[in-house]
């Protein structure tokens, strides 16, 4: 094996402090999420004192009607609480606001103006972080403003942070890099994809490369199947408009979903390094087995879009009824697919994918199911053993748990499935930083790692548009489910036909099944 390190050098970056503008400081990105991670981040010291925060957005706002919604935001979303008022001064006191219209040049170079009282003000050597919480169609227009309007002449460094989603396929995508490329070099552009800020996925590379008994069976000759969910309750909520452009492959498919999947299949790198990380990424991408026509798809890939239905004693409305989602939408809120990685390590191993609004659990979970020992006369079972499964919970609990087989206590030569957890949440709490702490932390100090290079994007948009042309060429192949349900029955279709289904998530393990937990289970 290789030798691997730690790259823990990167510390000290964010003491030099920064200026964070914030494009989209009115939106629903800013409120839910990176204010609340801005305060965490201060309150654990990691943003020290020569920090300043410009809001920017065309509504008006004065700095103090700004602070006051962000003391709203903290109050209901953050994981700290905001009840030390000398404290919350001072860290209120960091923010400012200035309406800017991102198509008005004149509005950056006041912006550049007040960037150089603030970076005197707080003894910041001109670095510049940009957070852009805006439509992708202001990306490009953004990044030329902030260009002529003089924010990149300052001594120390620009980054620029831009959320998803990067484009709606290809050629939008290749056109947004071309777009910002003119102003910023790759290694400024911090492209976020937040599941990769969370806990247990940056822990699949430590449970996979810091264990003897899992590394050497990483491959096509143990592992039978791989299988990620991404369930989730809600449904489009307000984000109707956007969500009916968009659908479940390009919201959660493109990124959230291939990412977990290019971090269970790479190779080991080099070294824990951004660079080398991503190498190995990108070359899961490549190898991605794409598929052949319309028909290749149809029968891998199931989208559909929920019906009315009920959750949890609720009656819900169907997709088609959400507020700005065209009444006869065909946009998929969910799907699942069989994919191939065509490489050496795993030749033959479907990766079954799903991901779906409005199902009966929110969950984030990775099955990897082992290959079954060969039957065999030792055992007095009935049915087949239990293959060996080795779970990852990556949300809302965090946390790993393997299922063996062991002797049934007292009973000769007679099996028993045994799950082993460490429910990683239950030990420590659910206070492990947030995925957009963890982000902006690294974006700070310089830290690309878990940020997504072009060259995976790019792969990542040319696997998912050849499931969309053939889905755009024919409709009719959309399922209805009912809201609450676990989606179409096509996708249990699409492991059975490979001998396999989804294992249960979230909890609703199997009965006969003893567990070992430290979760109090
Ligand atoms: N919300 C979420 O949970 C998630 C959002 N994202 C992505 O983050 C981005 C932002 O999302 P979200 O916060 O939900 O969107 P919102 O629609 O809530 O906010 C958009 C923001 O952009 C500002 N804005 C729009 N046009 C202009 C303009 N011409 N000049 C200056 N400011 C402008 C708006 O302010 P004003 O109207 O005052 O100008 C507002 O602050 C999107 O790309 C989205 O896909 C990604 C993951 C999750
Ligand atoms: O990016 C997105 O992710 C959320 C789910 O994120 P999670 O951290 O709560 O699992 C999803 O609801 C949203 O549609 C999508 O844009």
């Amino acid at each position: 094996m290789r030798q691997m390190t730690y790259n823990n050098n990167l510390d000290s970056v964010s003491a030099e402090g920064a200026v964070y503008y914030l494009f989209g400081a009115t939106g629903d990105l800013a409120r839910r999420k990176l204010f609340p991670a801005l305060f965490s981040l201060y309150k654990e010291g990691k943003l020290s004192e020569n920090f300043a925060v410009v809001g920017l957005a065309r509504r008006p706002r004065t700095n103090e009607q700004f602070r006051a919604d962000l003391y709203e935001s903290i109050v209901e979303f953050c994981r700290y609480k905001a009840d030390d008022a000398e404290l919350w001064n001072q860290f209120a006191e960091h923010f400012v606001y200035m309406s800017l219209d991102i198509n008005d040049v004149e509005g950056f170079r006041e912006l550049s103006r007040l960037s150089e009282q603030l970076d005197a003000k707080y003894a910041i050597p001109g670095n510049r972080l940009f957070y852009l919480a805006l439509a992708p169609s202001l990306f490009g227009p953004v990044s030329f403003n902030l260009r002529d309007g003089g924010l990149l002449e300052s001594n120390g460094w620009h980054r620029v942070v831009i959320e998803k989603p990067f484009g709606y396929d290809l050629p939008s995508a290749q056109k947004l890099n071309e777009q910002i490329n003119q102003v910023f070099k790759e290694e400024e552009i911090y492209r976020i994809d937040h599941y990769l800020g969370k806990e247990m996925v940056q822990n699949i590379q430590v449970i996979r490369f810091a264990n003897a008994f899992f590394e050497p069976l990483w491959n096509n000759n143990h592992i039978a199947n791989v299988q990620i969910t991404l369930s989730e309750t809600v449904g489009v909520e307000d984000r109707g408009g956007y969500y009916d452009k968009s659908g479940a492959l390009r919201d959660m498919g493109q990124n959230h979903m291939l990412q977990m999947l290019t971090m269970i299949a790479m190779e080991p790198p080099s070294r824990l390094h951004g660079e080398d990380i991503r190498d190995e990424k990108v070359k899961v991408l490549r190898s991605l087995r794409n598929y052949t026509s319309s028909e290749d798809v149809r029968s891998k890939v199931v989208r559909g879009q929920y019906s009315e239905g009920s959750l949890r004693g609720k009656e819900l409305p169907g997709y088609r009824q959400e507020e700005s989602v065209n009444e006869e939408s065909t946009t998929e809120t969910y799907f699942a697919a069989k994919v191939f990685v065509d490489n050496f390590r795993w030749a033959g191993v479907p990766f079954y994918i799903r991901t779906g609004k409005r199902l009966p659990v929110k969950t984030t979970e990775v099955v990897i199911e082992f290959k079954s020992m060969p039957q065999n006369v030792l055992f007095a079972q009935r049915h087949d053993l239990a293959p060996n499964l080795l779970v990852i919970r990556v949300n809302p609990l965090e946390g790993i748990y393997i299922k063996v087989n062991a002797k049934t206590p007292g009973e000769n030569n007679s099996v028993q499935p045994v799950a082993m957890e460490f429910c990683q949440s239950c030990q420590i709490g659910l206070n492990t930083p947030e995925a957009y702490e963890r982000l902006i932390h690294d974006a700070a100090r310089g830290d690309s790692t878990y940020f997504t290079r072009w060259d995976e994007v790019s792969q990542a948009w040319s696997f998912v548009d050849r499931i969309a042309q053939a889905w755009r060429e024919e409709k009719s192949d959309l399922k209805h489910y009912p809201a609450g349900s676990w989606g179409p029955d096509a996708a249990n279709q699409l492991l059975a036909e490979d001998g396999f289904h989804w294992w249960p998530v979230n909890g609703q393990e199997e009965d006969n099944v003893i567990w070992v937990s430290n979760s109090g289970k």
